[in-house]
């Protein structure tokens, strides 16, 4: 793991080659998703059957092999043991508990002469939802994915999850169940998104794909936006701990690790206004990490985007973690709403020592799907807005097409386009 200090004259030039890392847009991984979407396009079913065995390593005969039922949903929700069945309802009730407060409604006005203006919320028909299942099996990303679109009104929720080697996930295919998700194909990668995005003659077509994935999930989403919506393109996770130096250091080296552990190339990176605290972060890592199952993950995962970062004081940490943007900020620091004025630029904001990251993985209410890779500077968490959208609503009155028609008329003439001024026009009475 990198040690980094900004006091070094090439600081800035090391923190964005650290940055730099951006396999999703891999010309590789491009030109080996555009193959495959085009060829879900035309072959359907034949190319995700084929391309599902090959890359998850299964040998199903056809689609109806890769689809499960709501009754397979039910019978994994009930195989449960009974403490998780009752850990997965308390996280979804708090996902949805807390997508609540985002649900917008339609508004309108009226104005003096009688004109109404307004805005009406209609939910999205029919959504794909990308439950990633390459390295690891994610239960909660289903409920993050599915409540918000379920709170939305959402009609129809079609989930994709790879089950590499044939091997299905119970708290999957229970989360799909509790969520109310609809229809379950076990295909994940750039085939599932290109046969939700076109459809086949067994996955129903929609009309806006979410959810993470790899490098291959978010080059084909990427690719097939405009045929759909998409939420974002959410990859690799992320931390970046803020800390004053006054927080367990085992305490921190497991939450870098907690988001390591999910990819070689995640990212982890501590920030800290002492060097012996990082000092004792890093005797941390190295006393913890061999009794870690996913060793070599976060082991390769540290050693690609992880740092070490000693910084002159907590104000130039928060400069830097605007700069990073990244998708989880942990502020580990004895008062962190003192310094939320200072932090524009992350996905969420984790406040204090006792919120670890991984709380909001699961259960705190949030949603876990959150901008990656610097997006946070433009982009905002998946929610129930994602599965909403907005129309424009437009009554003008008799009295309101005399003044508003003179001004069209005006700017009509102006654009040089007659038909506009004169269909304004019509309307005058005198
Ligand atoms: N931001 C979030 O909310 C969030 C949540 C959970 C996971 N994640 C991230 O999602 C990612 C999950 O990745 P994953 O790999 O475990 O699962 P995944 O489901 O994204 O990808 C697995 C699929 O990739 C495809 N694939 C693999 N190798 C391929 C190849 N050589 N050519 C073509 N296709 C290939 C296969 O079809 C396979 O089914 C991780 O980076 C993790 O950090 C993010
Ligand atoms: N940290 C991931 C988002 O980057 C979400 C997750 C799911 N399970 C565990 N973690
Ligand atoms: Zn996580």
């Amino acid at each position: 793991m990198q040690r980094l200090s900004t006091s070094q004259a090439d600081f800035e030039a090391r923190l964005k080659a650290l940055l730099a890392f951006e396999t999703a847009q891999d010309p590789a991984v491009d030109a080996a998703v555009a193959a495959i979407c085009d060829d879900v396009k035309t072959r359907g079913d034949a190319a995700v059957v084929e391309y599902t065995n090959r890359f998850d390593r299964m040998s199903s005969a056809n689609m109806a092999e890769l689809t499960l039922s709501r009754e397979e949903l039910q019978a994994a929700y009930e195989r449960l043991d009974a403490a998780v069945r009752d850990a997965l309802e308390v996280a979804a009730e708090r996902v949805r508990r807390y997508h609540e407060k985002q649900l917008s409604t339609s508004w309108s006005y009226e104005e003096e002469d009688g004109t109404l203006l307004g805005q009406q919320v209609t939910a999205l028909d029919r959504v794909g939802i990308y439950v990633p299942g390459g390295k690891a099996a994610y239960p909660s990303s289903v409920l993050m994915n599915a409540m918000p679109a379920k709170v939305a009104g959402v009609g129809e929720i079609i989930m994709v999850v790879p089950t590499p080697d044939g091997e299905k996930n119970d708290l999957v295919l229970a989360a799909a169940y509790i969520a109310g998700v609809d229809k379950v194909f076990t295909a994940g990668g750039a085939q599932a998104v290109a046969a939700l995005a076109y459809g086949t003659e067994t996955v129903p077509q929609v009309d806006k794909i979410t959810g993470p994935g790899n490098a291959y999930v978010a080059a084909a989403k990427r690719r097939v936006f405009g045929v759909v919506g998409i939420d974002m393109v959410a990859g690799p996770s992320e931390i970046l701990v803020v800390c004053d130096g006054d927080t367990d250091p085992d305490w921190i080296a497991m939450d870098l690790f907690s988001q390591a552990e999910h990819d070689e190339i995640a990212q982890a990176i501590l920030l800290a206004p002492s060097e012996a605290f990082l000092d004792q972060v890093q005797a941390s890592i190295a006393k913890l990490l061999p009794a870690m199952p996913r060793r070599a993950i976060i082991e390769a995962s540290l050693t690609n985007r992880g740092a070490l970062i000693a910084v002159k004081d907590l104000d130039e940490a928060c400069d830097i973690a605007n700069y990073i943007a990244p998708e989880h900020l942990e502020l580990s620091v004895a008062e962190p709403e003192a310094w939320l004025p200072k932090l524009k630029h992350a996905g969420a904001i984790f406040m204090g020592r006792f919120t670890s990251e991984s709380l909001g993985d699961y259960c705190a209410g949030p949603n876990h799907v959150l901008p990656t890779s610097r997006t946070a500077r433009f982009a905002s968490p998946l929610g129930v807005y994602d599965f909403q959208k907005r129309t424009s609503l437009i009554r003008v009155s008799e009295a309101g097409a005399q003044t508003l028609g003179r001004v069209a008329s005006l700017l009509a003439h102006g654009e040089g386009l007659t038909a506009h001024a004169k269909s304004a026009e019509m309307r005058l009475k005198d």
